[in-house]
């Protein structure tokens, strides 16, 4: 057990472990944080030994021992839901589930919530029902919709990530797909910016979903109907068409929750061209994230009737499953985030074909991954690439979150990878207890959680109010 005083003002700190972890290293050391919550200086052990032997009065050393220091996770992929279907999900039990799961900020989606994000009146709208009520830091993707081609600028300007957009229909009437005009002209406001523009990649002319209804049809109970309704085609054909807007663009463009391995291979191809054709910025400007349900799961396990499995697009075969794992491997995907995209029970139920789809998994980010990955012999570093550099990269965040590097905030988390928990309702803290996860043993524990050097999480129980911060532009 860690030993200290819990309520102090922050003053400077040291954070001790055998095992402090970055995202291409692991070593016995320490971490320096500052009274503003900065990562100071990382340092070796024979450092930190000589700095404990001056006794500084002020400097307190927090040693985790054995458990392994990491840097937060950040989950850029967030439907947070509120205003408008708090029911779903709100911004208090969305972070606090965060938090309880070593998550230090998260990006919320610009669907689900009503208004969805996709003008500055309805980012302002956003903004004031998350302040005062976020127990991590909280960024903001916007949205691309048809007709919005003049609300994104303003929308860059008050510090949005960059922008989702949708090839099918998003399952909410408010967040309307976009078609190749809409997109031409979304890709030629955005053009230049330093913007990202993501995309829900599955091309709805492939959607077979309400190809069938009624006697003679297959059966909606079974996970196998769902899963034929949305075939690979749908995500391979989505990732082409975006390959095909490359040429005219410099738009960073990242594609969402990939599902059917077949689009990584396309996906390197464009870079590949656009690298050629003399693309400087981040891996080409062309990146893709997968998510834990992708990496966790696969069709065969799921039961008839158990849409709490239900997501789009759809979890694949086990085949599929490993091949994603070989592509992780093989760092040939950049990140891997929750999609937590919950809803009430109500709108779930036993028929998949009308369920809503969506898992929620915000809380779970570090165990779901290290479950499998530790399984696979792969390292902490491995899993701290994959769910905090990556994932702030993409946010744009790489000099102030997802590392343990001097100059960053001191989101930090102390992690027992041996340790392992069941999933139960008294778990979650997220607001609706359902999950594909649930009784499952994680490996994997999450033992404190740091927000910019405070402690937000520990030994289960949350710590105080509130400290998160909203990551918009100065003065939005
Ligand atoms: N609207 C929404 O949150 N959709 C999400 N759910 C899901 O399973 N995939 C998504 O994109
Ligand atoms: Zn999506
Ligand atoms: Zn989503």
């Amino acid at each position: 057990r860690i030993i200290d005083h819990i309520h102090q003002p922050l003053g400077k700190q040291l954070f001790l472990s055998r095992r402090v972890v970055t995202d291409s290293s692991e070593f016995d050391g320490g971490v320096l944080v500052n009274d503003k919550g900065k990562i100071e200086a990382v340092l070796k052990r024979d450092v930190v030994n000589s700095i404990l032997t001056q006794q500084l009065d002020n400097l307190k050393v927090i040693d985790g021992g054995n458990l392994a220091l990491m840097a937060g996770v950040v989950d850029s992929h967030v439907h947070v839901n509120e205003p408008g279907r708090s029911s779903w999900e709100g911004y208090v039990t969305a972070t606090q589930a965060a938090a309880a799961g070593g998550v230090t900020t998260i990006i919320d989606m610009p669907l689900n919530s009503i208004p969805p994000t996709i003008t500055l009146q309805n980012l302002k709208t956003k903004a004031a029902s998350a302040k005062e009520e976020i127990f991590v830091d909280v960024g903001f993707w916007g949205g691309v919709v048809p007709g919005n081609q003049r609300d994104l600028t303003d929308l860059i300007k008050a510090g949005v990530v960059g922008f989702k957009c949708f090839l099918t229909d998003s399952g909410i009437s408010e967040f309307p797909m976009v078609t190749r005009n809409d997109l031409a002209e979304a890709f030629a406001v955005l053009n230049g910016s330093g913007t990202v523009l993501a995309f829900h990649a599955e091309l709805s002319q492939n959607d077979k979903s309400t190809a069938c209804s009624g006697p003679g049809c297959p059966d909606p109970i079974l996970y196998d109907t769902y899963l034929a309704s949305r075939p690979d085609e749908m995500e391979i054909n989505a990732v082409s068409f975006v390959a095909s807007f490359l040429p005219q663009t410099d738009v960073h463009v990242h594609i969402v929750h990939v599902s059917a391995e077949g689009v990584i291979p396309i996906l390197e191809q464009a870079r590949n061209e656009r690298i050629k054709a003399g693309y400087k910025g981040w891996r080409g400007g062309v990146t893709a994230e997968t998510c834990n349900h992708y990496l966790s799961l696969s069709s065969e396990m799921i039961p008839p009737g158990h849409s709490e499995y239900k997501c789009s697009p759809p979890v694949r075969n086990i085949t599929n499953k490993m091949k994603l794992w070989e592509y992780i491997n093989d760092k040939r995907l950049d990140l891997v985030a929750s999609d937590h995209s919950p809803s009430v029970a109500e709108l779930k139920g036993s028929n998949f074909m009308t369920a809503w789809g969506g898992i929620s998994s915000v809380q779970f980010d570090l165990p779901l991954f290290w479950t499998e990955a530790k399984a696979r012999g792969h390292s902490l570093s491995m899993a701290s690439h994959y769910l905090s550099a990556g994932p702030a990269r993409l946010a744009g965040l790489q000099d102030k979150k997802g590392s343990i590097r001097p100059g960053l905030d001191a989101d930090l988390i102390f992690f027992d990878p041996d340790a392992s928990f069941i999933v139960t309702p008294q778990v979650i803290r997220y607001k609706n207890k359902i999950s594909p996860y649930m009784y499952r043993v994680l490996t994997g524990k999450v033992m404190r959680t740091y927000l910019r050097g405070q402690l937000i999480y520990a030994d289960d129980e949350l710590i105080d109010g509130p400290k998160g911060k909203m990551l918009l532009n100065e003065g939005f």
